[in-house]
Parts: structure tokens; sequence; C-alpha cells
């Protein structure tokens, strides 16, 4: 039988610690790192992370943008560094937040969580904004295949309370609304769901409960939008223990250098760690 996506990553973060790093190959970071702006500098840029970090980190998050950049030759790399990645041990989820009708969402589902698929991750971000039900048929394919999804639920941009804050017919958030539903699709999946979502580190204290989620929750927005590993406690209480945090500029800022980018990751597992363990 196909190990499910939350079993894989339960035993990877038990292997190599509690931590995302996002590669997102701004063109400020191809610059900084003395690469050139096209798919030749894009190509080194991944190579070097994969070099430095594929082999330690339990799970990488490519931002899809900064490779579709650049047509197919950036999908191309973007490709061929989720197989590095992944061959080196490590989870791979790709940001590429989807969402469509249920039979559009049925062929991204098959784009990017199909083993067969040359795009094929271990998950994919996605976006509930058609509603929770649309996103079923990737649920479907997630769980046939071992892979998973992760929901934005409370993102952490400024621009997302408007929409996340805003109340439905009963009362609740929409944010909650989603973490509602994805703890229905998880309930009793042990050790974990295979549907993830996604809190921004950035949100402060919110009236959100987050105990019943029974899977990952994604938590980006560390480093560069500001958020440190304390504001974990703050924002999850007792739900921390299954939080993903998740850093990109913050790491690869320490780039090209592969010394120093295993320094940065080292530092911020240590603190996450710290700020995620809980007593009770
Ligand atoms: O889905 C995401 O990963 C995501 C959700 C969210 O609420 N906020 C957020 O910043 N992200 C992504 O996480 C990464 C954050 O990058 P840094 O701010 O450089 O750490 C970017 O790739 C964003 O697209």
């Amino acid at each position: 039988m196909t190990e499910s996506f939350g079993a894989r990553l339960e035993a990877a973060l038990a292997a190599r610690g509690r931590l995302c790093v996002g590669v997102d190959p701004h063109a400020s970071l191809l610059s900084a790192w003395g690469l050139s702006d096209d798919p030749a500098g894009l190509e080194r840029f991944s190579a070097i992370v994969v070099e430095a970090l594929a082999d330690r980190v339990a799970v990488f998050k490519p931002q899809s943008a900064f490779y579709e950049r650049f047509g197919t030759r950036g999908t191309a790399v973007l490709e061929s560094t989720i197989r590095q990645l992944r061959s080196a041990g490590a989870l791979v989820i790709l940001d590429v937040k989807r969402g469509d009708i249920g039979s559009t969402a049925a062929a991204y589902g098959q784009a990017y969580l199909d083993p067969s698929s040359p795009m094929y991750a271990d998950a994919i971000t996605v976006s509930p904004f058609l509603g929770f039900g649309s996103l079923r048929p990737m649920i479907e394919i997630a769980d046939q295949s071992g892979s998973g999804l992760f929901v934005l639920a409370l993102t952490s941009n400024p621009e997302g309370p408007s929409i996340q804050h805003a109340r439905t017919a009963d009362g609740r958030t929409v944010g909650q609304l989603i973490l509602d539903e994805v703890s229905q699709v998880n309930a009793g999946v042990q050790p974990m769901g295979n549907v993830g979502v996604v809190v921004g580190a950035t949100i402060g204290k919110t009236d959100h409960d987050f105990s019943s989620v029974n899977g990952p929750i994604l938590a980006p927005g560390l480093g560069a939008q500001g958020a440190g590993a304390a504001d974990l406690e703050i924002v999850f209480g007792d739900a921390r223990r299954s939080v993903l945090p998740s850093y990109s500029r913050e790491i690869l800022g320490e780039g090209p250098d592969t010394a120093r980018l295993r320094v940065a990751t080292e530092r911020a597992l240590a603190a996450c760690e710290v700020a995620l363990a809980t007593t009770s």
C-alpha cells in the first residue's frame, strides 16, 4: 500500500528536524549571489541550494513563480530541482497556490500529485477561494498517491484578513471555516492527515482554533516578513507541535556560500526547536 503523505512527513521531520526551507530565486537574490537573471542563473542557484541543503533539511518549498518567470526553460529547471531534492531524501512542497472548479482541480491534481507526472511533488499549496469542496478531486488524488495539500487559511500578508477574517453565516471567520473543513478531512487519520493548512507566523494572537487540524500547519512569514520563532507560541499556542516553520529569504540571503547556508539553516532549526517544544 502507498505510504501516506502524513506518515512520510512525520518520518522526515523526525529524521531531519522540523523545518521547511523555501526556494525562492528572486532576481535580487540571483544578483546578490553573482548569478545572471536568466535560466542559467536559476539553474546554478538551485544547484547550490541542492548541494548545500538537500541531504539535511526535511522539507523544501520551491516557489513556482520564480521559475515560471523564464517560461519552459524555467519550469524545466524547477522539474529537475524537485527531482534532485527528492532524490536526496527531502520532501518537496511545490508552492503553486492552485484552485479551480472541481473538474479543472482534478487536472491540477494530475499535474502535480500523480507520481507519473513530470512535475510531481510530494505536496502543493492550494487556494480554497472557490469553496473548500472544489479541492476534493485534489484531495482524492493526494490520498491515492501518497501526496499532500496545504490549504491557505490565514495568510501572512497584510491584505489577508480582509477576506480571511470575514464572518460566514454561522459567525465563524472564513479562516476558521477552512481550518474546520481540514479538521473534518483529517479526523482520525494516523499519524496525521494528508491535508495541511497554511497560517502565517505573522498573524499574531487571534481567536482561531488550530487544535483539531490533525495535519501539518505550514507557517511562512518567518524572517524576511518580520515574524520570529518566538511568534510561533503566540500564534499557535499548544497547536504549535503541528507547525512546520518555513523560511525563504532569511536563509537564502546567506548564499551562495554553502557553509553559510548550512549554518543559517541550523540556526533557524535550533530557534524553532526551542519555540515549538511544548511541556503539556
Ligand atoms: O503558501 C505559502 O507558502 C505562503 C503563504 C503565506 O501566507 N505567505 C507566504 O509568504 N507564503 C510563501 O512563503 C514564501 C515566503 O518567503 P520569505 O518571506 O522570503 O520567507 C513565499 O514563497 C511566499 O509566496
